[in-house]
């Protein structure tokens, strides 16, 4: 059998795109036993490439609602003659939403002055901080000259942030705390959701019920049916609906305590669910875990635009139905129409500007973690060398949320903070930068509709399955892996790294700050190796870490890298364009939707391609010290 023994690192430096037949040549992979048709043989039924039809299912579900927000992106008068109840513009304020572009718009042409509005709700903002125009971020803040490190920059009293008040007693606010029950709680577990989408994808049975009532009886009944961890980020983002009702509800009303904050926010949000249908295909990336058993896995794992576009489609029927009878001194919208686009532009404002801070203390002492919007504070961008960082101060009754240039806390014993990081005196005309959280682009693109370039968190998933195991361990040289057919003992520690058995989770993933999971790593090395004894002596938390140099031995080693190199060119294979293609694409100017998801996929693959190019130095430097061993 032959084995990897090319140099990948020759190839990767003599170009940036990396073709997975050329980089199969010069690693001397089997290139034969991973290509479309073969691969075939050894995987599910479904066939390992077919993963076409679930872009259409998703595709058909984004065009819909983008239908919608056409629809709902009439001019006003139009607006006022066919959707709203009452026809009269000075009740209420419309609830529209229009396509992304580069410079959204503000929700009103000339909205009012933040910085003015925040120092005369009793803010305060340091006179150095300015809202500019960013030339490829939107709207964002600078400083317009030198701020020391350690400066408070916004101070914004209790009274300014936007939450949801659950103790709301008039008419119109109980209807938004009836509504807002019916968006699956964070409680929900994820298994909870996956049938949950399963119930409302596959079967009529469960329509009769609500969607909150859906969600209790799955939360009950399915906690030991699946065990899939990637909803969790899912059941969140639905959470962010509730306060986006709240949101839609000020938004609506005249005369709103927010209002010169809402007006500034942007019109339009660039988040996939208002993608077309063409440019949720752009994104080239289900998943692995999808396309791997797409049949099994793709009805209960629909992606998660897909799912988002659905909950709105959904949500929006449980709203107009709670909304039907009311009388306008109830409803919580002022009498205005609410439908999917609108919806869906609450739950991104939401998404992309929301902050999860300390909310009241409980009766136990201890504070909620409720998501707020931060007026002004939420105009910085993100960046992951932040100057900037939020702290709660927490006087006695009294709280108020500052943002400093980052510093070091040595005095912070008043100060709730939540992150200490870079420490940066702030220069004339620096952008004031926070840090949004250590995520993958796929959450960057999903809530808050952009893509890091060179994201340390970005990283791909793929389904661990003992026959995709045994084809890429096959093409980097193992003469016969025993992946599909584990000894007993191999599946024993499987088992405990839940990659078997009945609460396994057979989602890993690859990149990321681990470069590996560590439970696939360890996995590969263990049923790579014959030698149980060996296995037996080391802790799990050994053969999981990346930094434990070869412990089952360097064979061993070069060996699960080299697997592990196999996956990524098959993963590699999945995407139907190269990165070059990808940038002659964009360079002949494209909508802002598709350029992110042109903006996506090469950093999916580039992801991909950093992998491979790490490990094989990795191989390089394990097989130069296995020659001087020896
Ligand atoms: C909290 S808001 C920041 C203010 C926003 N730029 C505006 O115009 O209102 C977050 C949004 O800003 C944009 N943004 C923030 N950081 C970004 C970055 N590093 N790259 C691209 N867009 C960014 C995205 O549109 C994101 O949804």
């Amino acid at each position: 059998m032959e084995t990897i023994k090319g140099d990948l690192e020759d190839f990767c430096a003599c170009s940036e795109e990396r073709d997975m037949f050329e980089f199969a040549a010069l690693a001397s992979l089997d290139y034969k036993n991973i290509s479309p048709g073969k691969t075939k043989g050894f995987l599910p039924s479904s066939g390992f490439f077919s993963f076409r039809p679930f872009y259409t299912k998703a595709a058909a579900k984004a065009d819909r609602l983008s239908l919608l927000l056409a629809v709902s992106s009439l001019p006003l008068e139009n607006m006022a003659a066919s959707k709203m109840l009452i026809p009269s513009l000075t009740k209420f304020r419309p609830l529209t939403c229009a396509a992304a572009a580069f410079y959204p718009t503000r929700l009103v042409p000339h909205p009012p002055d933040l910085v003015k509005w925040v120092k005369r709700e009793g803010g305060f903002v340091h006179e150095a901080v300015k809202i500019a125009q960013d030339t490829t971020l939107g709207l964002g803040l600078v400083a317009s000259g030198e701020i020391p490190k350690g400066s408070d920059l916004i101070v914004l009293p209790d009274h300014v942030p936007l939450k949801f008040q659950s103790d709301e007693q008039n008419g119109a606010d109980s209807v938004l705390l009836h509504l807002s029950h019916q968006v699956p709680d964070l409680n929900l577990s994820d298994s909870g959701v996956a049938l949950w989408v399963f119930l409302n994808w596959v079967t009529d049975h469960s329509k009769s019920l609500s969607l909150y009532e859906r969600a209790q009886l799955l939360c009950l009944s399915s906690n030991r049916v699946l065990n899939w961890t990637l909803w969790e980020h899912v059941t969140e983002e639905l959470w962010a609906m509730k306060l986006g009702l709240k949101l839609l509800q000020e938004r609506a009303k005249v005369g709103s305590f927010w209002w010169p904050y809402i007006s500034n926010l942007p019109e339009t949000y660039s988040v996939p669910i208002f993608f077309t249908g063409e440019d949720i295909k752009n994104l080239q990336y289900a998943p692995l875990l999808y396309q791997l058993a797409l049949k099994l896995i793709v009805i209960f794992f629909p992606n998660q635009v897909n799912k988002r576009c659905r909950f709105l489609l959904e949500f929006e029927q449980e709203v107009k139905n709670a909304l039907k009878d009311l009388k306008l001194s109830e409803h919580p919208f002022g009498g205005q129409d609410v439908d999917a686009s609108s919806l869906g532009w609450a739950m991104s404002a939401v998404s992309s500007r929301a902050f999860r801070l300390y909310g009241k203390k409980l009766p136990d002492g201890s504070r909620s973690d409720i998501p707020m919007m931060l007026p002004l504070i939420d105009m910085c961008n993100h960046s992951f060398n932040p100057n900037a960082q939020i702290v709660q101060e927490q006087d006695v009754g009294n709280s108020k949320m500052l943002i400093k240039a980052a510093q070091s806390f040595a005095h912070t014993s008043h100060f709730l903070s939540y992150q200490v990081v870079a420490e940066k005196d702030i220069k004339q005309n620096d952008p004031l930068l926070l840090h949004y959280g250590c995520l993958s682009n796929d959450f960057f693109l999903l809530d808050y509709g952009f893509v890091m370039p060179s994201n340390p968190y970005d990283y791909i998933e793929l389904k661990y399955d003992g026959a995709l195991m045994d084809a890429a361990s096959m093409a980097a040289g193992v003469s016969s892996p025993n992946f599909s057919a584990p000894a007993p003992w191999q599946r024993q520690v499987l088992s405990q790294l839940k990659l078997d058995g009945e609460a396994s989770n057979l989602k890993v993933i690859i990149g990321g700050p681990e470069l590996v999971e560590g439970r696939l790593l360890s996995a590969l090395r263990v049923i790579l190796s014959n030698d149980m004894e060996l296995v037996q002596r080391y802790d799990l938390n050994v053969l999981k870490s990346l930094s434990a140099e070869a412990p089952l031995g360097f064979a061993n080693e070069v060996a699960v890298f080299r697997t592990i190199i196999a996956l990524c060119v098959i993963a590699l294979g999945h995407f139907p364009t190269k990165i070059m293609d990808d940038e002659s694409q964009m360079k002949q100017g494209v909508p802002v939707s598709t350029e992110l998801a042109i903006q996506f996929r090469i950093q999916k693959k580039s992801v991909i391609i950093d992998v491979m190019r790490d490990l094989t130095k990795r191989v390089k430097l394990l097989s130069s010290k296995e020659t001087t061993t020896a």
